[in-house]
Protein backbone atom coordinates (compact mmCIF):
# COMPACT_ATOMS: atom_id res chain seq x y z
CA UNK A 1 0.00 0.00 0.00
CA UNK A 2 1.28 3.41 -1.08
CA UNK A 3 1.42 5.79 2.04
CA UNK A 4 2.96 9.11 0.16
CA UNK A 5 3.40 9.02 -3.23
CA UNK A 6 6.02 12.43 -4.21
CA UNK A 7 4.86 13.22 -8.20
CA UNK A 8 7.63 15.24 -10.07
CA UNK A 9 8.16 17.57 -7.65
CA UNK A 10 10.55 21.10 -8.27
CA UNK A 11 11.52 23.36 -5.48
CA UNK A 12 13.44 26.58 -5.30
CA UNK A 13 14.65 28.81 -2.23
CA UNK A 14 14.34 31.75 -4.05
CA UNK A 15 16.29 31.74 -7.53
CA UNK A 16 18.25 28.66 -6.56
CA UNK A 17 16.66 25.85 -7.84
CA UNK A 18 17.24 22.41 -5.30
CA UNK A 19 14.85 20.01 -6.43
CA UNK A 20 14.05 19.06 -9.94
CA UNK A 21 11.38 16.55 -10.97
CA UNK A 22 11.60 14.19 -8.01
CA UNK A 23 9.02 11.55 -7.76
CA UNK A 24 9.15 8.71 -5.22
CA UNK A 25 6.88 6.65 -3.30
CA UNK A 26 6.85 5.56 -0.01
CA UNK A 27 4.93 1.85 0.89
CA UNK A 28 3.27 1.03 3.88
CA UNK A 29 6.16 -1.82 5.66
CA UNK A 30 8.68 -0.92 3.25
CA UNK A 31 11.25 1.36 5.08
CA UNK A 32 12.84 3.72 2.62
CA UNK A 33 16.31 5.66 2.40
CA UNK A 34 17.30 8.67 0.57
CA UNK A 35 20.81 9.15 0.03
CA UNK A 36 22.66 11.74 -1.43
CA UNK A 37 25.86 14.25 -0.25
CA UNK A 38 25.71 17.17 1.93
CA UNK A 39 23.49 19.97 0.05
CA UNK A 40 21.98 17.24 -2.56
CA UNK A 41 18.44 17.95 -1.26
CA UNK A 42 17.53 15.90 1.38
CA UNK A 43 16.40 17.56 3.91
CA UNK A 44 14.70 20.02 1.54
CA UNK A 45 12.37 16.74 0.62
CA UNK A 46 11.72 16.07 4.42
CA UNK A 47 10.37 20.14 5.23
CA UNK A 48 8.24 19.42 1.87
CA UNK A 49 6.68 16.11 3.03
CA UNK A 50 6.50 17.69 6.71
CA UNK A 51 4.24 20.34 4.78
CA UNK A 52 6.61 23.11 6.16
CA UNK A 53 7.92 24.40 2.49
CA UNK A 54 4.99 23.88 -0.57
CA UNK A 55 6.73 22.66 -4.14
CA UNK A 56 7.22 25.02 -6.50
CA UNK A 57 5.41 22.43 -9.22
CA UNK A 58 4.45 18.41 -8.51
CA UNK A 59 2.28 17.11 -5.77
CA UNK A 60 2.58 15.18 -2.83
CA UNK A 61 0.18 12.77 -1.96
CA UNK A 62 -1.19 11.18 1.18
CA UNK A 63 -3.48 7.91 0.79
CA UNK A 64 -4.14 9.30 -2.58
CA UNK A 65 -5.15 12.80 -1.52
CA UNK A 66 -2.58 15.89 -1.83
CA UNK A 67 -1.24 17.54 0.74
CA UNK A 68 -3.27 20.54 1.67
CA UNK A 69 -1.62 22.93 4.17
CA UNK A 70 -5.11 24.66 4.48
CA UNK A 71 -6.77 22.21 4.93
CA UNK A 72 -6.79 21.70 8.58
CA UNK A 73 -8.62 18.31 9.11
CA UNK A 74 -6.69 16.47 6.32
CA UNK A 75 -3.26 18.29 8.12
CA UNK A 76 -3.98 16.92 11.71
CA UNK A 77 -4.65 13.39 9.83
CA UNK A 78 -1.57 13.55 8.37
CA UNK A 79 0.05 15.11 11.51
CA UNK A 80 -1.17 11.84 13.43
CA UNK A 81 0.34 9.44 10.69
CA UNK A 82 3.27 11.24 10.18
CA UNK A 83 5.75 11.93 12.91
CA UNK A 84 9.81 13.37 12.54
CA UNK A 85 13.23 12.79 14.71
CA UNK A 86 15.79 15.31 13.37
CA UNK A 87 19.55 15.02 13.97
CA UNK A 88 20.71 16.83 17.08
CA UNK A 89 19.50 15.48 20.12
CA UNK A 90 20.65 18.08 22.08
CA UNK A 91 18.36 20.81 20.62
CA UNK A 92 15.69 19.32 19.49
CA UNK A 93 14.43 18.50 23.50
CA UNK A 94 12.86 21.72 25.78
CA UNK A 95 15.30 21.59 28.28
CA UNK A 96 12.99 23.18 30.78
CA UNK A 97 10.11 20.17 30.06
CA UNK A 98 9.92 16.73 31.78
CA UNK A 99 10.33 13.96 29.58
CA UNK A 100 6.59 13.58 30.35
CA UNK A 101 5.76 17.00 29.14
CA UNK A 102 7.96 16.21 26.17
CA UNK A 103 6.75 13.24 24.66
CA UNK A 104 3.20 14.52 25.52
CA UNK A 105 3.29 16.82 22.49
CA UNK A 106 1.92 15.46 19.90
CA UNK A 107 -0.83 14.16 22.32
CA UNK A 108 -1.96 17.03 23.09
CA UNK A 109 -1.41 19.27 19.93
CA UNK A 110 -3.46 16.38 17.79
CA UNK A 111 -5.98 16.52 20.34
CA UNK A 112 -5.53 12.92 20.87
CA UNK A 113 -8.23 11.78 23.75
CA UNK A 114 -7.31 8.55 25.69
CA UNK A 115 -5.20 7.89 28.45
CA UNK A 116 -2.07 10.19 27.63
CA UNK A 117 0.01 8.94 30.63
CA UNK A 118 -0.32 5.51 29.68
CA UNK A 119 0.66 6.06 26.21
CA UNK A 120 3.88 7.88 27.00
CA UNK A 121 4.84 5.22 29.53
CA UNK A 122 4.31 2.19 26.38
CA UNK A 123 6.46 4.28 24.65
CA UNK A 124 9.39 4.73 27.02
CA UNK A 125 9.11 1.16 27.02
CA UNK A 126 9.49 0.58 23.24
CA UNK A 127 12.37 3.08 23.01
CA UNK A 128 14.14 0.76 25.78
CA UNK A 129 13.89 4.04 28.73
CA UNK A 130 13.37 2.86 32.63
CA UNK A 131 9.60 4.23 33.56
CA UNK A 132 11.13 6.38 35.88
CA UNK A 133 12.85 8.46 33.02
CA UNK A 134 9.31 9.95 32.69
CA UNK A 135 9.69 12.69 35.35
CA UNK A 136 13.36 13.70 34.53
CA UNK A 137 14.64 16.08 32.63
CA UNK A 138 17.01 16.17 28.85
CA UNK A 139 19.93 16.94 30.30
CA UNK A 140 19.99 13.79 32.82
CA UNK A 141 20.43 11.49 29.65
CA UNK A 142 23.07 10.73 26.99
CA UNK A 143 22.66 11.44 23.28
CA UNK A 144 21.61 8.16 22.59
CA UNK A 145 18.93 8.06 25.66
CA UNK A 146 17.75 11.58 24.15
CA UNK A 147 17.47 10.18 20.73
CA UNK A 148 15.25 7.62 22.59
CA UNK A 149 13.63 9.96 23.73
CA UNK A 150 12.65 12.12 20.70
CA UNK A 151 11.66 8.58 19.13
CA UNK A 152 9.51 8.48 21.94
CA UNK A 153 7.93 11.50 21.36
CA UNK A 154 7.69 10.58 17.39
CA UNK A 155 5.75 7.10 18.03
CA UNK A 156 3.54 7.77 20.98
CA UNK A 157 0.36 8.65 19.04
CA UNK A 158 1.36 5.50 16.52
CA UNK A 159 2.22 7.27 13.45
CA UNK A 160 2.60 5.16 9.74
CA UNK A 161 5.78 6.67 9.20
CA UNK A 162 8.60 8.26 10.94
CA UNK A 163 10.41 11.01 8.92
CA UNK A 164 14.23 10.94 10.44
CA UNK A 165 16.38 13.32 9.27
CA UNK A 166 19.97 11.96 10.04
CA UNK A 167 18.59 10.63 13.52
CA UNK A 168 22.03 9.39 13.78
CA UNK A 169 24.62 11.02 12.85
CA UNK A 170 25.20 13.08 15.81
CA UNK A 171 25.73 9.37 17.62
CA UNK A 172 29.00 7.61 18.62
CA UNK A 173 29.76 4.77 16.47
CA UNK A 174 27.97 1.76 19.09
CA UNK A 175 25.36 4.51 20.27
CA UNK A 176 24.61 4.53 16.63
CA UNK A 177 24.36 0.96 16.17
CA UNK A 178 22.50 0.78 18.94
CA UNK A 179 19.56 3.35 17.71
CA UNK A 180 19.91 1.44 13.93
CA UNK A 181 19.22 -1.81 16.07
CA UNK A 182 16.10 0.02 18.02
CA UNK A 183 14.56 1.84 14.58
CA UNK A 184 14.66 -1.89 13.01
CA UNK A 185 12.79 -3.02 15.53
CA UNK A 186 10.57 -0.15 15.83
CA UNK A 187 9.87 -0.51 11.85
CA UNK A 188 8.20 -3.93 12.45
CA UNK A 189 4.93 -1.31 13.50
CA UNK A 190 5.78 1.96 11.91
CA UNK A 191 7.41 2.69 8.06
CA UNK A 192 10.63 4.56 8.27
CA UNK A 193 12.16 7.50 5.76
CA UNK A 194 15.18 7.85 6.57
CA UNK A 195 17.60 10.56 5.56
CA UNK A 196 21.53 10.16 5.43
CA UNK A 197 24.56 10.66 3.93
CA UNK A 198 25.86 7.47 5.24
CA UNK A 199 24.78 4.51 2.95
CA UNK A 200 25.74 1.87 5.35
CA UNK A 201 23.23 3.60 7.78
CA UNK A 202 20.85 2.91 5.33
CA UNK A 203 21.59 -0.39 3.88
CA UNK A 204 21.36 -1.38 7.62
CA UNK A 205 17.75 -0.54 8.40
CA UNK A 206 16.47 0.21 4.65
CA UNK A 207 15.02 -2.13 1.72
CA UNK A 208 14.51 0.29 -0.58
CA UNK A 209 16.82 3.32 -1.10
CA UNK A 210 17.32 6.33 -3.32
CA UNK A 211 19.93 8.27 -4.41
CA UNK A 212 20.28 12.18 -4.70
CA UNK A 213 22.31 14.05 -6.70
CA UNK A 214 22.45 18.12 -6.74
CA UNK A 215 18.66 17.43 -6.50
CA UNK A 216 17.96 15.07 -8.37
CA UNK A 217 17.09 11.08 -8.16
CA UNK A 218 19.97 9.52 -9.84
CA UNK A 219 19.08 5.69 -8.83
CA UNK A 220 16.48 4.24 -7.16
CA UNK A 221 15.20 0.69 -6.22
CA UNK A 222 15.79 -2.29 -3.89
CA UNK A 223 18.96 -1.45 -1.67
CA UNK A 224 20.15 -4.91 -2.02
CA UNK A 225 20.60 -4.59 -5.51
CA UNK A 226 21.56 -1.26 -5.95
CA UNK A 227 24.49 -1.96 -3.32
CA UNK A 228 25.52 -5.24 -5.20
CA UNK A 229 24.97 -3.45 -8.43
CA UNK A 230 25.17 -0.07 -8.49
CA UNK A 231 24.59 1.91 -11.69
CA UNK A 232 25.59 5.28 -11.76
CA UNK A 233 28.64 6.97 -11.22
CA UNK A 234 27.48 9.14 -7.99
CA UNK A 235 26.45 5.66 -6.07
CA UNK A 236 29.81 3.75 -6.95
CA UNK A 237 31.34 7.06 -5.63
CA UNK A 238 28.93 6.89 -2.71
CA UNK A 239 30.05 3.23 -1.91
CA UNK A 240 33.46 3.80 -2.06
CA UNK A 241 32.95 6.21 0.74
CA UNK A 242 30.81 4.02 2.79
CA UNK A 243 32.10 4.41 6.18
CA UNK A 244 32.27 1.57 9.28
CA UNK A 245 28.62 0.74 9.69
CA UNK A 246 28.47 -3.20 9.33
CA UNK A 247 25.36 -4.07 7.51
N1 LIG B 1 16.78 28.03 3.74
C1 LIG B 1 17.56 27.94 2.66
N2 LIG B 1 17.77 29.02 1.85
C2 LIG B 1 18.53 28.94 0.74
N3 LIG B 1 19.14 27.82 0.32
C3 LIG B 1 18.99 26.72 1.07
C4 LIG B 1 18.19 26.72 2.28
N4 LIG B 1 18.22 25.48 2.81
C5 LIG B 1 18.99 24.74 1.98
N5 LIG B 1 19.46 25.47 0.95
C6 LIG B 1 20.28 24.99 -0.18
O1 LIG B 1 19.55 23.98 -0.86
C7 LIG B 1 20.38 22.91 -1.26
C8 LIG B 1 19.86 21.61 -0.67
O2 LIG B 1 19.98 21.67 0.75
P1 LIG B 1 19.46 20.51 1.72
O3 LIG B 1 19.65 20.99 3.11
O4 LIG B 1 18.13 20.06 1.30
O5 LIG B 1 20.54 19.37 1.38
P2 LIG B 1 20.91 18.06 2.19
O6 LIG B 1 21.12 17.01 1.17
O7 LIG B 1 19.88 17.81 3.24
O8 LIG B 1 22.28 18.47 2.86
P3 LIG B 1 22.89 18.05 4.31
O9 LIG B 1 23.20 16.58 4.21
O10 LIG B 1 24.10 18.91 4.41
O11 LIG B 1 21.84 18.38 5.32
C9 LIG B 1 21.79 23.28 -0.80
O12 LIG B 1 22.47 23.86 -1.90
C10 LIG B 1 21.56 24.31 0.28
O13 LIG B 1 22.62 25.22 0.34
Amino acid sequence: MTLISVEAIAFSYGRKPVLHDVSFTVKKGINLGLVGESGSGKSTILKLLLGLERPASGAIRFQGETLNLRDREFMRRYRRSVQAVFQDPYSSLDPRQTVEAIIAEPLRALKISGDHHAAIVQALADVGLPADAISRYPHEFSGGQRQRIALARAIVARPQLVLADEAVSALDLSTRIRIVELLKELSQAITILLVSHDLGVVAALCEEIIILEKGRIVEAGRTADILANPQHPYTRKLLASVPRMPA
